[in-house]
């Protein structure tokens, strides 16, 4: 069986500054997933056309928009790069630029041409859950990412915030610690 070896990871994306090229449909899907999981990220787009979805939502997030076409110099001091202009060629230089400065970038169309995949993203309160297909079926990872809003109970960060209450009380070394977390929730698992 074909194997997802991608490593996920959770960003600190007020920390980072993201950049998404381009202004169309692909650009405000990104952009909406992007705050939706993580409304203070501080992103830059730069496009010579934005949505008017774009724009609003840019509004509420830490969002500032360039109207202008690529420049390698807008990549400067961006961490995160994402591409998503109608023009290949445009997003193959995005890519060969971010290469060269080591910076991790994704072409939304092309995943031979993406250092890291967006995921489908389920949050309730301190607990998120990332979902890949190692980039095969965007639309699974939509579904797996709504059956797991659905089936995960909105008060899981009630049992989050009370271990973390009692992980405060406990006494002893790391090892007496983590036996007492382990037999504390161990009916959360057991069949
Ligand atoms: C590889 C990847 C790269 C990347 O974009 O990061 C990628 C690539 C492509 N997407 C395409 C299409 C669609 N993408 C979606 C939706 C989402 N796509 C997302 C991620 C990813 N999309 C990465 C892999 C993730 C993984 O590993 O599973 C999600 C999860 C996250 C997000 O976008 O933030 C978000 C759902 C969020 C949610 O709902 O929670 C839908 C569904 C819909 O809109 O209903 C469709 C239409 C149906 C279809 O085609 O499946 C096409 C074809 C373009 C064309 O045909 O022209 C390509 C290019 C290709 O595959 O070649
Ligand atoms: N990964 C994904 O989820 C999907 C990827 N795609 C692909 O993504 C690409 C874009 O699709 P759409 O957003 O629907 O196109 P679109 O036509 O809505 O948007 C393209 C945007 O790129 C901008 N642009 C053009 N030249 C530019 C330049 N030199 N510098 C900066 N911005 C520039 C345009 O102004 C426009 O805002 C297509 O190639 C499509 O095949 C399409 C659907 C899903």
């Amino acid at each position: 069986m074909e194997r997802n070896n991608l490593y996920p990871i959770f960003l600190k994306t007020k920390n980072l500054n993201v950049l998404i090229i381009g202004g169309g449909f692909v650009a405000e899907e990104k952009l909406t997933f992007l705050l939706k999981s993580s409304p203070d990220a501080h992103v830059t787009m730069v496009s010579p056309m934005f949505r008017e979805g774009t724009v609003e939502l840019s509004k509420k997030g830490c969002v500032t928009l360039i109207a202008d076409v690529y420049r390698n110099s807008y990549l400067e001091g961006k961490h995160m790069v994402i591409a998503t202009t109608d023009i290949p060629e445009i997003n193959i230089q995005v890519w060969k630029d971010c290469r060269a400065q080591a910076k991790l970038v994704n072409v939304a169309d092309n995943p031979p041409y993406c250092d890291f995949y967006m995921g489908g993203i389920v949050t309730k309160g301190n607990v998120k859950i990332a979902i890949s297909t190692n980039g095969k079926s965007p639309t699974t990872a939509k579904r797996l990412r709504q059956f797991f809003e659905n089936v995960i109970p909105e008060n899981i960060d009630d049992l989050v915030k009370n271990l973390n209450e009692y992980r405060k009380t406990i006494k002893g070394n790391f090892e007496e610690k983590v036996e007492k977390l382990n037999e504390f929730t161990k009916s959360l698992v057991e069949k």
